[in-house]
């Protein structure tokens, strides 16, 4: 017997209980955002592939800018007091007055476990900096330098072969690999270039230690790992990562046809005047782009009026082809209500009659053929409500979401919200400053109880709740947020 008369919850779960996930169909990335991946993906290679430098500058071997093993530092001839650290030469690029970085210790750049990382004091009143090719104190500018000799270049996609050995430095741009000999990338303010020979500042360039402004190999990714889970809602950061990790297509779940169809004798095309006793079909619109903001692919069949064998006819044309079918108007009991006798005339499944909703309480879930049939109400904001309470869902399950509902706020209502007896009513409001304003007509056949419509507010069976109240909203959108 088909149930009739349900509390949202049981009805919710009915539709859902019926609709399962459609099959992957693949697509290339840029036809995939808001798709829902219907396979695992995996890293199809380590990103990034090799050592890159994260800094424009010069590939250099660490110990050549540190203290050696066992060198005493407190004996040299070189102090570091009262050393000037800033070189404000004009290959520096730190403008007069700003602050010297520190250096880059970051998780990017922080020297791997287990490395040994010489420390350098360079505080004033530290000793001695010691360095490969001989730090030496620079007499005019006071601050400890190491010369080292240029030698090639790495360029983002053209990587050198050559090796930089001790006491060399070779050109280097940010994304570039690092090349043989070097383990760590000196900032090119912190440097200065005279001609072949490369001037460091310590006091300026801070620590460099081995992976000092240099992002390592898989450190983004191993090759293999998995990207991205099945279930995911691809957003564009998702497209690209499975872009850089090796894929031009994926599996994804087909997104839902829909087909709408109004009905109802009084119904003109928009862009027409209304004669006396007609209305203009501004369902079909609403469905169609609710459905189409809910991922569907839709086909408007217009509308139909209400006579049984087109009405039928009608019917039996949108299920073709159609993972679900939205039908406005006309079903409710009265003599011209012929969308329910029209769906049993055509052999359809009956699963439900009828929901305690306010508004839409004759809302009516079937089978036909191969889809599933949501009859909507027909007053504008029993339609809408109709759509976000059950037929979203149902799309977004098809679609292959996990999260089918609206999120759900509590809310404090700015003023009364009246109650719907044994029925929930659904009271379209506005969200201002965080409280949940109804709309000054809750009227289910004025389109205006629609207009800046932000939450559906929950109202509980009963005789409705006051001003500052708490209640259950479903959030439709951010405010001011189409
Ligand atoms: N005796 C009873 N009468 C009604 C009941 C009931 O329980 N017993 N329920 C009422 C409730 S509640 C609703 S809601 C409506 C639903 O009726 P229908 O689904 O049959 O809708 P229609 O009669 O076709 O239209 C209602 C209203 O909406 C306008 N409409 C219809 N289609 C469109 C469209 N495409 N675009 C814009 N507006 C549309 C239509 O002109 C009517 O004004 O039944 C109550 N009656
Ligand atoms: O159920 Mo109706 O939708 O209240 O107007």
């Amino acid at each position: 017997m088909t149930a009739d008369d349900l509390e949202l919850a049981d009805a919710l779960a009915r539709v859902l209980s019926a609709c399962a996930p459609l099959p992957g169909e693949r697509r290339a990335l840029r036809a995939a955002r808001g798709c829902v991946l219907a396979e695992a993906l995996h890293a199809r290679w380590a990103m990034p592939g090799a050592d890159v430098s994260t800094m424009d500058g010069w590939a250099v071997r660490a110990a050549d800018l540190s203290p050696r093993t066992g060198e005493d530092l407190s004996a040299g001839t070189a102090t570091a007091r009262g050393a000037a650290a800033t070189d404000l030469s004009a290959e520096t690029a730190t403008p007069p007055g700003a602050s010297v970085p520190p250096a880059d210790l970051s998780a990017e750049t922080a020297t791997p476990p287990g490395a040994s990382v010489p420390s350098i004091d360079l505080s004033p009143g530290a000793a001695t900096i010691p360095g490969a090719g001989g730090p030496r104190k620079d007499r005019s500018s006071g601050t400890f330098v190491v010369e080292l000799a240029v030698v090639g270049e790495s360029a983002a996609g053209h990587p050198s072969a050559a090796e930089v050995g001790p006491g060399q430095a070779m050109r280097i741009s940010t994304g570039a690999v690092l090349p043989p000999g070097a383990d760590a990338v000196v900032a090119q303010e912190d440097v200065r270039r005279e001609g072949e020979r490369l001037r460091v500042d310590l006091a300026r360039a801070g620590q460099i230690r081995p992976g000092h402004f240099v992002r390592r190999a898989g450190s983004d990714l191993a090759a293999g790992v998995e990207i991205l889970a099945p279930g995911t809602a691809l957003r564009p950061g998702d497209l690209a990562l499975a872009a850089g990790a090796g894929h031009a297509d994926v599996l994804v779940h087909r997104p839902p046809r829909v087909a709408v169809l109004c009905t109802g004798d009084e119904l003109v095309d928009i862009g027409c005047p209304p004669g006396h006793g007609q209305v203009v079909s501004s369902n079909g619109l609403m469905l169609a782009l609710q459905a189409e903001a809910a991922g569907a692919d839709v086909r408007d069949l217009g509308r139909v009026g209400d006579e049984p064998e087109a009405l039928r006819r009608a019917l039996a044309d949108a299920a073709a082809g159609a993972d679900v079918v939205l039908v406005s108007g006309g079903i409710s009991v009265g003599d011209h209500d012929l969308v329910w006798p029209a769906l049993l005339a055509l052999g359809a499944e009956p699963i439900f009659r009828r929901v305690r909703l306010r508004p839409g309480r004759p809302l009516a879930f079937a089978r036909l053929g191969d889809a599933w049939v949501f009859a909507l109400p027909g007053n504008p904001a029993s339609t809408y409500v109709g759509f976000e309470l059950f037929a979203r869902p149902a799309l977004r399950r098809l679609r292959g979401h996990q999260q089918v509902e609206r999120p759900r706020r509590r809310v404090v209502l700015a003023g009364p919200a009246e109650g719907a007896g044994r029925r929930t009513h659904c009271v379209r409001a506005r969200l201002v400053d965080g409280r949940a304003e109804p709309l000054p007509s809750q009227v289910s056949g004025a389109l205006t109880s629609l207009r800046g419509c932000d939450l559906l507010v929950l109202v509980p069976p009963g005789s409705g709740l006051p001003a500052g109240a708490e209640a259950d909203a479903l959030v439709l959108a951010d405010p001011g947020v189409a």
